[in-house]
């Protein structure tokens, strides 16, 4: 009930504003207590001060200040100062804090406060020198001094890392200003969650590119060479190379995408394996088909040595993937554990498979039309991803008439499959033109709207390989329990 009489209502809201301004001053009280408490604690302790200058003498850029300056910039603890400048970074929402000169923020590390504060002075030449002052108390300094400079550097690298444009660089015959290599800015869409695969087998092989990146110790420890080579297998269209750009998305590593066909021999090879950066995943696509055919220009020894020896001369810190329709035919030295660490198996479409691709194509959760697709998977039919995610795109418009397709398609298509055309792309197909992103679906492109797979089959020539059951075999075998294609 709002009091009618006015001298009472202007007494309520001032009423009203003096109890707020009580609680915003409380917290400005509280502030400022907080702050006199740490000055005074700061009184009883004695305090070393370490300078990092932007540039050296020389004016050359002191690579700690950058590192300290993206450090800083991830600390949580920055929002509080006073003053903070923000940035956009290269990503479109990416935002950067930076703190403001003579500025201060406070870290904790290892249970010590230690504090930085940002300076700048203008030098005789009018150019302006910043500092950062690292303030850390001397009781503290010889327990925490060099693992907090490591902590700093690993951190910043690791931002570095995250931030850095992946680049996709394809094998040319021609020398380039990158030696042999070409590239690209590397803008395949694929990431490891748009790739739809068994969630187990995803998360195991997410941990185990994440314990290796973090294993560079383990293997100097047992003398190994810091490298780890996957094997992706299955029939054509089920997301091999998918799975090598969402790979790649997610250690943030360029791609090499190396195409032996343009390969004149085993010391081109190696030539062309030395001039690979750290960081980088190294792919040769369809490598059982290479291996099949009986005259190339590198011999099974040349690529044996690509997969071992050659990683003792050209650095480390690099992920080998191969991708085969099959291992069948392929000889078990080329596939040997230290060659191949992990075999991971791309099967053919089941009915998770076809909800998770329902829901990223057409956004459908579940459908009155799911369980008679649910019973022709479980009758033996199957499709491969691909086809399947060609056929919701161009049905994408209506729903019920893309189900309706799938399930005309799996009749159709009866008996398993193995598509023997590729109905993928290699990376460097997918990746951007001359800048200009290649069409999102990235395998086949599909104008005319397909109903059926037998249209779709004349459209693309598929032929039908009926699929043959074969277990996988291998040190670390992810999903070889499946129906090989
Ligand atoms: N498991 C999957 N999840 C999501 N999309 C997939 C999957 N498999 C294939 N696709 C889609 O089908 C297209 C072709 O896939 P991809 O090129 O990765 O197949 P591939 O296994 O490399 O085929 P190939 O053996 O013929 O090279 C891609 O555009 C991708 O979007
Ligand atoms: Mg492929």
């Amino acid at each position: 009930m709002v009091p009618t009489n006015p001298f009472i209502l202007v007494l309520a809201v001032a009423g009203v504003f003096f109890v707020l301004r009580l609680v915003l001053s409380g917290t400005a009280l509280l502030f400022l207590l907080k702050k006199l408490c740490q000055s005074i604690e700061d009184r009883c302790h004695v305090y070393q001060f370490y300078k990092v200058p932007e540039f050296n003498q020389s004016y050359q850029e002191n690579q700690l200040y950058r590192k300290v300056s993206t450090y800083l910039s991830s600390l949580a603890s920055i929002e509080d100062s006073h003053f903070a400048n923000l940035f956009s970074g290269k990503k479109s929402n990416e935002i950067a804090l930076q703190l403001d000169s003579n500025q201060t923020v406070q870290d904790i590390f290892l249970g010590a406060r230690v504090s930085w504060r940002s300076e700048e002075k203008r030098e005789g030449n009018n150019t302006i020198c910043r500092t950062f002052v690292l303030k850390i108390r001397k009781e503290d300094k010889r327990r925490i001094l060099r693992p907090y400079l490591q902590h700093i550097h690993s951190v910043s690298d690791e931002i570095e890392q995250r931030r850095k444009e992946v680049k996709l660089y394809t094998n040319t015959e021609t020398e380039h200003r990158h030696g042999r290599w070409s590239c690209v800015p590397f803008t395949h869409p694929s990431t490891l969650d748009t790739v739809a695969m068994d969630s187990d087998i995803k998360n195991k092989v997410k941990s185990d590119l994440e314990s290796f990146l973090k294993s560079k110790q383990y293997y100097h420890r047992l003398g190994r060479v810091w490298k780890r080579s996957y094997l992706l297998y299955g029939p054509s269209g089920t997301g091999k190379s998918s799975f090598v750009a969402a790979m790649a998305k997610f250690l943030c590593y360029d791609v090499y995408d190396v195409d032996l066909t343009k390969v004149s021999d085993d010391s081109d090879l190696k030539i062309l394996l030395l001039q690979t950066t750290i960081r980088s995943i190294i792919v040769i696509e369809d490598l059982d088909r290479f291996l099949s055919e009986k005259s190339t220009s590198v011999s099974l020894s040349g690529v044996l040595n690509f997969m071992d020896g050659i990683f003792s001369c050209c650095g480390e810190e690099r992920v080998m993937v191969f991708t085969m329709t099959s291992k069948d035919h392929i000889e078990p030295a080329v596939l040997r554990p230290g060659r191949i660490d992990v075999h991971i198996y791309f099967p053919l479409c089941d009915f998770s498979a076809f909800k998770t691709l329902a829901n990223s194509y057409l956004g459908l959760k579940d459908h009155k039309l799911f369980p008679q697709v649910e019973e022709i998977f479980q009758g033996g039919a199957t499709l491969s991803p691909a086809e399947i995610g060609e056929i919701m795109i161009v049905n994408r418009s209506s729903p019920s008439r893309a189900l309706k397709s799938v399930i005309t398609a799996l009749q159709t298509n009866g008996e398993g499959r193995g598509g023997s055309m590729k109905v993928g792309r290699r990376l460097s197909e997918n990746a951007s033109v001359n800048g200009r992103p290649a069409d999102e679906s990235g395998g086949v492109i599909c104008r005319e709207s397909v109903h059926t797979v037998r249209e779709f089959r004349k459209l693309y020539g598929l032929l039908r390989i009926k699929s043959s059951r074969k277990s996988g075999s291998g040190p670390f075998d992810l999903g070889s329990g499946e129906k090989e294609g």
